[in-house]
């Protein structure tokens, strides 16, 4: 710690490690996420989530970029170790379920709804969550979806992730606002045991971590922020309640109630939960303040200590089936001991003979470890009066066996009644859904609006009600070429024409591997069918030819050889099979990231038009006779604009940058200059609602153009004034 004129300038904090700015995503799934996704399949429950400000990569981290199959996050690398764990171990037998959901504005949504035509947050279905009398949280209304294999998780997330985008509003089109809960519920049973393991991994990508009193914001982003502020707040506090527990201060109560957030996440915060928390921070001066506070949090939630135990229980469907079989084979062994018979026709002379054989000589024999067998059919066959000299110890036997098939019918039916009760608590908490019975989230992606296509050819089935000013101007007019016009400048078309190049060259190495793994398949055959003809050839000899009975059937050379090049074909085909599966997964994986671009594309597209009418409207209602109207005048950085005299808003637009650019600008003219840019705001009739459009469009704007330009300009100065000067 160090102080210079009072203020502190080093600050020290401990973690578990660090990752640099030039870190993979395989090493950050490695150092974070790869014990504790292989303690859930161990039965221990797992939650690993980003913390930091807006921007700093949490979403990245958690979930990946948008653009590159190795920029996967940890979301589908743990879905991939699962699965992958899963087939390797194979005395298990494994149940994965599904669920996703998202937090906006201390709501709760669930984001894996199949079914409806989604537009915005409200149409996908509420989660209410509660506490049971034991403590436990249960969200209720949230589907759970079952994955078979490794393909329909991440169909899942996919599904997901697009109901996120499309729902997204232009305010949060540029960061996320609202928190995101992607959860794997896994069981695991040892096969031949009743024991069932049961651990919920969550992975949570939370809201950024501040903005607020620097953005000059209102209305619903006001609204939004403050939401997500409390929750984060909430958070703190639940923290800071679980480190003073911890260090052994007796703090009577920990507030998880206080917000959705908190709640969904008890467990995972202070409860029976393996939980790594990642502290996304940004390096860069201006945001130091904001790095500080996020490692002072991580520092706090490293102090907690969780209490971890392994999820076992004894399974009743398990010890229900075990105890029905029991119960079978005891009836079964009753059944012959009483003589009572299946259909089977009376003893021949020869059994007759060879029973009563082995009957005399089983009760001639005193010796204790005297057995009898009987053999073939005649199990089940009344013998008559053989038994007669162990008439009494049957009967013991028999009724030996009667208490048990009592003892174990009423086990059964106290397991039973136990499951029913079970059953009857699940019932409206948590919706099971068999992922078969969806519709198939890759093969049929939840369609947008409208497709690019569609939006490219007129956009006929375009909802037009945000839009029904945009008609009368000329530019939108042909909306296939201005979807042309926009792709072609947007920031993101390289990233979607190199994905599309990758997946084209994944297409093209899958056939070659395909093809190598007939090939393989094929010679594997004939070098089987080889080796079959040189063993017969080599029988047929032997028979012929008695001299030949002595050789060594190991060292027939024709033999070695073809058994070598088995073994190469062998390997040959296993790397090809190898090799295929990966590239089914990067290929799938490729689809994926590009049908998500498809779908950001459209809405990206949708809100450029709608902030091109502005500005064209805009021009037009400021210069009725100026064909040229976006001609610029000089930025003024002489602070004399009088804005109630201004009517050339682009100069007006302009004070605020320069003003903000200028060396040697004072708070005073830079304070003027903000308030220029309000009257802008206020001229125009726009609000900072609009403004935060604005800014979720500064990514696709390409600064090409002078209109574009000024755009990013101002809203660049606007928001720097803003930080220094909140309003
Ligand atoms: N390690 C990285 N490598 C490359 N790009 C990254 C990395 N981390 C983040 N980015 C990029 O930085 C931008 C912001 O990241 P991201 O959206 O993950 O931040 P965030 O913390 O989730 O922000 P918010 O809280 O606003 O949602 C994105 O465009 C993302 O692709």
């Amino acid at each position: 710690m160090r102080y210079v004129n009072n203020q502190r300038e080093r600050y020290h904090f401990k973690f578990n490690g660090m990752l640099g700015e030039d870190a993979k995503q395989d090493r950050v799934f490695d150092v974070v996420a790869k014990d504790v996704v292989l303690g859930a399949l161990e039965g221990v429950n797992g939650t690993i989530f980003a913390y930091g400000q807006t921007g700093s990569g949490k979403t990245f981290t958690i979930t990946g970029g948008p653009d590159r199959y190795s920029e996967r996050g940890l979301i589908p690398r743990s879905i991939s170790l699962i699965f992958g764990e899963a087939e390797k171990r194979s005395d298990h037998t494994f149940l994965i379920h599904i669920s996703y959901s998202e937090i906006y504005n201390d709501a709760i949504y669930d984001l894996l709804d199949p079914d409806r035509e989604v537009e915005d947050l409200e149409d996908l279905p509420r989660v209410r969550v509660r506490e049971d009398e034991e403590g436990n949280v249960v969200m209720q209304n949230l589907r759970t979806c079952r994955a078979s294999n490794e393909e329909d998780a991440l169909a899942l997330l996919f599904l997901g992730d697009t109901n996120r985008t499309i729902s997204e509003t232009p305010m949060n089109m540029a960061s996320s606002r609202s928190h995101c809960i992607f959860s794997v519920i896994v069981e695991a049973r040892k096969i031949g045991e009743d024991v069932v393991r049961r651990s919920k991994l969550n992975l949570v990508d939370l809201a950024g971590s501040e903005r607020v009193k620097k953005m000059g914001i209102d209305g619903n982003t006001l609204v939004e922020a403050r939401y997500i502020n409390l929750s984060l707040h909430f958070l703190e506090q639940v923290i800071v309640a679980l480190q003073e527990r911890s260090i052994g201060h007796s703090r009577p109560h920990v507030p998880y109630r206080n917000s959705a957030m908190t709640l969904v996440l008890k467990d995972s915060l202070g409860g029976n939960c393996r939980t790594s928390m990642i502290a996304n921070i940004t390096f860069e001066q201006m945001h130091v303040d904001e790095s500080i506070s996020t490692c002072k949090f991580a520092q706090r939630v490293a102090m907690i200590a969780n209490e971890v135990v392994v999820n076992e229980e004894l399974d009743p469907q398990l010890v229900i089936k075990r105890l029905k079989k029991e119960v079978h084979d005891l009836k079964e062994d009753l059944r012959m001991l009483k003589g009572e018979e299946a259909d089977r026709g009376p003893l021949t002379e020869e059994e007759r003979e060879r029973l009563g054989k082995d009957v005399a000589e089983y009760c001639a024999d005193t010796s204790p470890e005297a057995t009898l067998t009987i053999t073939g059919g005649m199990l089940f066959v009344n013998a008559g009066g053989v038994f007669a000299k162990c008439d009494k110890d049957v009967q013991e036997y028999i009724q030996k066996l009667r208490l048990q098939i009592e003892q174990r019918d009423n086990e059964i039916n106290v397991l039973v009644a136990l499951l029913q009760k079970e059953k009857g608590n699940r019932i409206g908490e948590a919706t099971f859904s068999d992922n078969s019975k969806q519709p198939q989230p890759v093969n049929e992606p939840k369609q947008p609006k409208a497709d690019m296509n569609t939006a490219a050819n007129g956009g006929a089935s375009q909802s037009n009600k945000d839009h029904a000013d945009l008609t009368n101007v000329d530019a939108l007019v042909d909306r296939n070429k201005s979807f042309e016009l926009f792709r072609k400048s947007y920031r993101r078309n390289q990233a979607i024409e190199d994905n599309k190049t990758t997946l084209r060259d994944k297409y093209e190495a899958a056939k070659a591997k395909g093809k190598q793994l007939n090939e393989a398949k094929e010679k594997i055959n004939q070098l089987k069918a080889m080796i079959e003809q040189i063993r017969i050839k080599r029988s047929v000899a032997r028979i012929v030819d008695r001299s030949m009975e002595d050789e060594p059937i190991e060292t027939d050379p024709e033999e070695i050889k073809a058994k070598a090049a088995l073994e190469k074909e062998k390997s040959k085909y296993k790397e090809a099979f190898y090799a295929l599966r990966e590239l089914k997964k990067e290929i799938e994986h490729l689809q994926m990231l590009l049908e998500q671009s498809r779908v950001r594309l459209q809405k990206d597209f949708e809100l450029w038009l709608r902030l091109t009418a502005r500005q064209q409207q805009e021009s037009r209602v400021l210069h009725p006779h100026d064909d040229n109207s976006a001609a610029d005048a000089e930025p003024s950085t002489a602070l004399s604009v009088d804005c109630s005299q201004q009517t050339n808003t682009n100069a007006q637009r302009k004070v605020a940058w320069a003003e903000n650019e200028r060396p040697g600008a004072t708070q005073d003219s830079q304070k003027n200059a903000l308030g220029i840019s309000n009257a802008y705001l206020q001229h125009l009739g726009l609000s900072d609602v609009d403004l935060k459009a604005v800014e979720a469009a500064r990514p696709f704007l390409t600064g090409n153009s002078e209109a574009d330009r000024d755009i990013i300009k101002f809203y660049e100065a606007r928001a720097k004034l803003l930080k220094a000067y909140p309003q």
